[in-house]
């Protein structure tokens, strides 16, 4: 089980690849708001039970002064993987691309692009696919498909006139 978490419900479509992702790999999550900021006890409820109740890996996702991610990271001993999310007051994704980032020791978050809900689904499936051949077999399969994409962008590219 995954869990995948975020400040409001306006960063819902933003976040949806991540969940879109686990739906390809049929990997089981739960899908919530969570915020750091406007409910900190819900917040560190979520993070203190979150290893008890079966999740594996967290993602998080927030904008403008995004503290979830790592907030929730100082609780959990679990991979947290931080999206920072573009939201319609912020400073183009800066805001919250740096504070997810630019963690302390000791307090890691890996943090995607802004934005970047679908690399934090599939960072999430290779972690567990690092337990799991089946998942393992399906992102080499996926793997030997972009090869192709690309090879056949080669046979197909011309430069026009
Ligand atoms: N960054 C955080 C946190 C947090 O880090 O705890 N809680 C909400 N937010 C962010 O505030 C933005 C605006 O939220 P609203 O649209 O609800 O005003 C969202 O992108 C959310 O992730």
């Amino acid at each position: 089980m995954i869990g995948i978490i975020m400040g409001s419900s306006s960063d819902a479509a933003i976040m949806k690849p991540a969940a879109d992702i686990l739906d390809l790999y049929k990997i089981p999550y739960e899908f919530t708001v969570i915020s750091a900021h406007r409910s900190p006890q819900i917040m560190f409820d979520y993070a203190n039970t979150a290893l008890e109740r079966g999740l594996k890996v967290i993602i998080a996702g927030a904008g403008g002064s995004a503290h979830l991610p790592g907030m929730v990271a100082a609780i959990t001993t679990l991979p947290v993987i931080g999206v920072p999310v573009k939201s319609s007051n912020s400073l183009d994704g800066w805001d919250s691309l740096l504070s997810i980032v630019q963690m302390p020791n000791d307090i890691p978050v890996a943090t995607v692009a802004v934005n970047g809900a679908h690399n934090a689904g599939l960072l999430a499936v290779q972690i567990l696919a690092t337990h799991d051949d089946r998942l393992m077999t399906m992102l080499k399969d996926a793997k030997l498909k972009n090869v192709e994409k690309v090879k056949a962008q080669q046979t197909s590219i011309s430069l026009k006139a």
